[in-house]
């Protein structure tokens, strides 16, 4: 469980983040949502320590990680999806996937000179693990293709991937529907429930799309002007009407009222 309690991130006299205070319960998808500026990218980078928070405190499984370093972080399990550096253009998916775990013998070249047997087996199951990756996304056929080749909704895909090779427990995905195509945003979709599901991972999804949302996530929470403006099942939030308020401004609201009364 992620706790994050009264959080204040400023820019200087600016509050992205305003008193913010929500839990994300282990084993759900969370969605996160709100208008634009409303501070979702900026608790995200506080709660996955790419930014120290102004004050507040955020705990994992009622362990203070405030202030923790994303590599931190990583270790224990936790991370944004942007913290595991975007993909290296040039190599293959499978290469890419097998870059991730990170710390294997064969990083110092004595190491390199010394065990090759050692890191030969190392390698080994780092491919088995890539391929095992690469056949629960369907993306199996895309193992030798360049990463730089890959659709942006390929790359999310490679980016899901890579959470899986350090079997992560908490992942932030930060609009991972911007600009991609429908099919493949209902692979995500499909891959992220499985993962939830087979995996045990839990998930906090910023979104636009809230069909998306409404389709995945459970609880929605939806933040405005930098803080908690409601939480509850996807339904409830649509019909909310300091939710509607907040995305349309009480002006806009009244001009669709009148029309649709008109
Ligand atoms: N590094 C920064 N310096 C100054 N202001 C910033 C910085 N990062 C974010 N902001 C401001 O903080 C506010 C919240 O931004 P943030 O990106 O967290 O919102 P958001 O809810 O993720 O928006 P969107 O849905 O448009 O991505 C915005 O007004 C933004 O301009």
């Amino acid at each position: 469980m992620i706790k994050v309690e009264d959080l204040h991130r400023h820019f200087g006299g600016f509050r992205a983040v305003d008193g913010a205070s929500l839990t994300i319960e282990t084993g759900s998808i969370t969605g996160l949502i709100g208008p634009n500026g409303a501070g979702k990218s900026t608790l995200f980078n506080v709660i996955a320590g790419v930014l120290p928070p102004t004050s507040g405190r955020v705990f994992m499984d009622g362990q203070d990680i405030t202030g923790l370093s994303p590599h931190e972080l990583f270790h224990r399990g936790l991370l944004r999806t942007f913290q595991l550096a975007h993909e290296f253009a040039s190599m293959t998916v499978r290469e890419n996937l097998m870059m991730v775990p990170g710390g294997q013998t064969g990083e110092t070249i004595w190491s390199t000179w010394l065990q090759r047997a050692r890191i030969e087996r190392e390698e080994a199951e780092l491919r088995k693990k890539a391929d095992e990756v690469l056949e629960f996304l369907t993306i199996r056929h895309l193992a030798h293709e360049k990463a730089g080749n890959l659709s942006g909704g390929q790359k999310k895909l490679l980016e899901l991937g890579r959470t899986m090779m350090v079997d992560a427990k908490v992942v932030f995905l930060d609009e991972v529907g911007a600009g991609v195509n429908r099919t493949l945003l209902s692979t995500i979709g499909d891959a992220i429930v499985r993962l939830n599901r087979e995996r045990g991972y839990t998930f906090c999804v910023i979104e636009h799309d809230m069909d998306f949302i409404a389709k995945l996530c459970d609880p929605v929470i939806v933040m405005a002007a930098g803080q908690v403006l409601a939480e509850g099942a996807a339904d409830e939030i649509m019909q909310n009407e300091a939710v509607i308020e907040a995305y349309l401004g009480t002006g806009l609201k009244n001009k669709i009222k009148a029309e649709a009364e008109a």
